[in-house]
């Protein structure tokens, strides 16, 4: 596993070619499109080439974002970027969290996972607080197996009932702290402006470019 924090190896830069987005997920794939926007880089979705979905074993969001880049690139030969990411509710220990994915079942049903988040709160007691955290792990390889990690985060609180159709997943129940209005509300340059999946960028972009 790399931790980029003290990683005595140089951190490689990115040239300005192809590098595919190693996601499935079409909403992530929206976004990291925008954020790569002005690095005179070609994205090219795992979708485009056909890569299958890998098995996301690993125990951690960083585990699972080198996985899923590594396998990207050793298929394409090209340099890939995975993003592994997942809603952490504190009243839940964490949870959904690596399994943010998973709660909404074989047909991504997003409406379902929502409210177990709900309802898995509800079953705290009143006193459950409503304090979540969006964390993001952006994974950076290429085809000879050199791999970098970066991680962002978020901080919020879960609302209800889901607000707005703007975003993806479970953006609907996740209010920023020092905003009003949900991730699902909010234009998605504002997103991008605080979001987990920009704090990561932003460290990816100060290393790799
Ligand atoms: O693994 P890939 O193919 O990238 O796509 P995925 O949807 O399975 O992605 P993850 O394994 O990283 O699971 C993370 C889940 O957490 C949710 N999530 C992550 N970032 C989010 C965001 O910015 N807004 C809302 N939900 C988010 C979203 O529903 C994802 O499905
Ligand atoms: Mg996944």
């Amino acid at each position: 596993m790399t931790d980029n924090a003290g990683n005595e190896q140089a951190i490689r830069k990115l040239k300005p070619g192809k590098l595919v987005i190693a996601s499935h997920n079409t909403g992530k794939v929206r976004e990291i499109q925008a954020l790569l926007g002005p690095y005179g880089i070609e994205p090219v979705s795992a979708a485009a080439l056909d890569l299958p979905e890998p098995e996301e074993t690993g125990t951690t969001f960083v585990a699972n974002a080198e996985l899923k880049a590594m396998q990207a690139a050793d298929l394409s030969g090209l340099p890939a970027l995975a993003d592994d990411s997942g809603l952490c509710v504190e009243a839940l220990g964490g949870d959904p969290g690596i399994f943010s994915a998973r709660w909404a079942g074989p047909d991504k049903d997003f409406g379902l996972a929502m409210r177990l988040v709900h309802e898995a709160v509800e079953a705290k007691g009143p006193d459950a607080g409503h304090d979540a955290h969006f964390v993001c792990a952006l994974a950076l390889a290429w085809p000879d197996g050199h791999v970098e990690v970066f991680e962002g985060r978020v901080d919020g609180a879960l609302v209800w009932p889901p607000r707005g159709d703007k975003g993806f997943g479970y953006d609907p129940i996740f209010q920023p702290i020092g905003h009003d209005i949900s991730f699902g509300e909010m234009d998605p340059d504002a997103k991008h402006a605080m979001s987990h999946r920009a704090d990561a960028f932003a460290k990816l972009v100060a290393a790799a470019f």
